[in-house]
């Protein structure tokens, strides 16, 4: 199967990283400078799992030919129309194009532009970033990737794609329910990142200050309240866990978000908070905590941003 990665940051670098190590046949396509600096330089993840080194097959936009069979989208939601632009070409009949962004927008998006037949949805958890040097450093051993026809069939095109994530030694599972995935996936994540980029501290953190577990249980419903007047069938046993994990008084845990805010990076503030208060403001649901974290959010993203 040709794959076709988009993005080696830190979860395009990880899982297409494994992906290669496993002998598949996977391409990067990259930017010019990280393209350069990849080609220069190879790629380097730093993994609980183990490090891995090696030099990929790198292109850029203007180098694609033909078509690829899969094609795993790992860009941020800001850079994805294009992301979209530079792919066009190379998405024939027969491409799967599967992201792993947080959030629902991008599915809308893609599925408009490509045609919902060749959208497979894709989501995934890992903690990981790049640091300076461009390496990816995936900090906890969480590497769990899910994947699934949106009609939820084992159809031959997904069994090819569960084969080549199960030869990668990442956590690979094929889902028959991936759109509630997804739902539950951006529950999570817009709860973890609001609490976090808010409070400015990790889970734990916040859940132990006075009022802290309160103020995450309140965003949480505010979330869900939100996401099942668009279409989410609540599964108990999955929100449980949630505001489990959101409460947890141990837990070190932040978000994507929150590591970028902290390090100055651009963040998906639209895509992961602000849709969601779009939404609830559409048809009346009153979402006050995370309308405050999104207006937290973009004063952050509109004066705080480094260049
Ligand atoms: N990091 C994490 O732990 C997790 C992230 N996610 C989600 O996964 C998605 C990706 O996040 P993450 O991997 O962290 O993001 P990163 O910013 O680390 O990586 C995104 C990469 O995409 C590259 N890129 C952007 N546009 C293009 C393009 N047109 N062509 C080629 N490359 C491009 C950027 O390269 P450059 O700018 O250098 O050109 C960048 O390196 C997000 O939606 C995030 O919310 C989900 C789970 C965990
Ligand atoms: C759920 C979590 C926190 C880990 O995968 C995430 O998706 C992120 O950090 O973006």
């Amino acid at each position: 199967m040709r794959i076709l990665v988009v993005g080696a940051g830190a979860t395009g670098g990880y899982f297409g990283a494994r992906l290669a190590q496993a002998g598949q046949d996977v391409t990067f396509l990259l930017r010019e400078k990280r393209a350069q600096a990849v080609q220069q330089d190879g790629l380097t993840i730093h993994s609980p799992h183990g490090d891995f080194h090696f030099q990929p097959n790198v292109l850029q936009a203007s180098q694609l030919t033909g078509s690829y069979d899969l094609i795993l989208l790992t860009v941020k939601s800001f850079g994805l129309e294009a992301a979209i632009k530079d792919i066009a070409p190379v998405v024939g009949e027969n491409t799967m194009v599967m992201p792993v962004l947080n959030g629902m927008k991008h599915m809308e998006t893609l599925s408009l532009r490509f045609g919902e037949h060749a959208l497979i949805g894709g989501l995934c958890k890992i903690n990981a970033t790049l640091d300076a040097d461009g390496h990816v450093h995936q900090m906890t051993p969480l590497h769990q990737i899910i994947y699934g026809e949106l009609s939820g069939e084992k159809t031959e095109r997904i069994l090819k794609v569960d084969q080549a994530f199960q030869s990668a030694g990442v956590e690979a599972i094929l889902s028959e329910t991936i759109i509630t995935d997804l739902w539950e996936k951006w529950l999570l994540l817009s709860s973890f990142g609001a609490i976090t980029c808010t409070m400015r501290g990790n889970i734990g953190q916040v859940a132990s200050a006075p009022g802290g577990t309160e103020f995450a249980q309140a965003i949480v419903t505010e979330a869900l309240t939100t996401m099942k007047a668009f279409g989410y069938a609540e599964r108990a046993a999955a929100v449980a866990k949630i505001r489990e994990s959101v409460t947890d008084k141990s837990s070190p845990q932040t978000s994507s978000m929150y590591r970028d805010m902290m390090q100055g990076y651009p963040i998906e503030a639209d895509q992961i908070i602000g849709d969601l208060v779009g939404r609830a403001t559409r048809v009346g649901i009153n979402i006050p905590l995370l309308q405050a974290a999104y207006t937290h959010l973009c004063v952050y993203q509109k004066n705080f941003v480094k260049q």
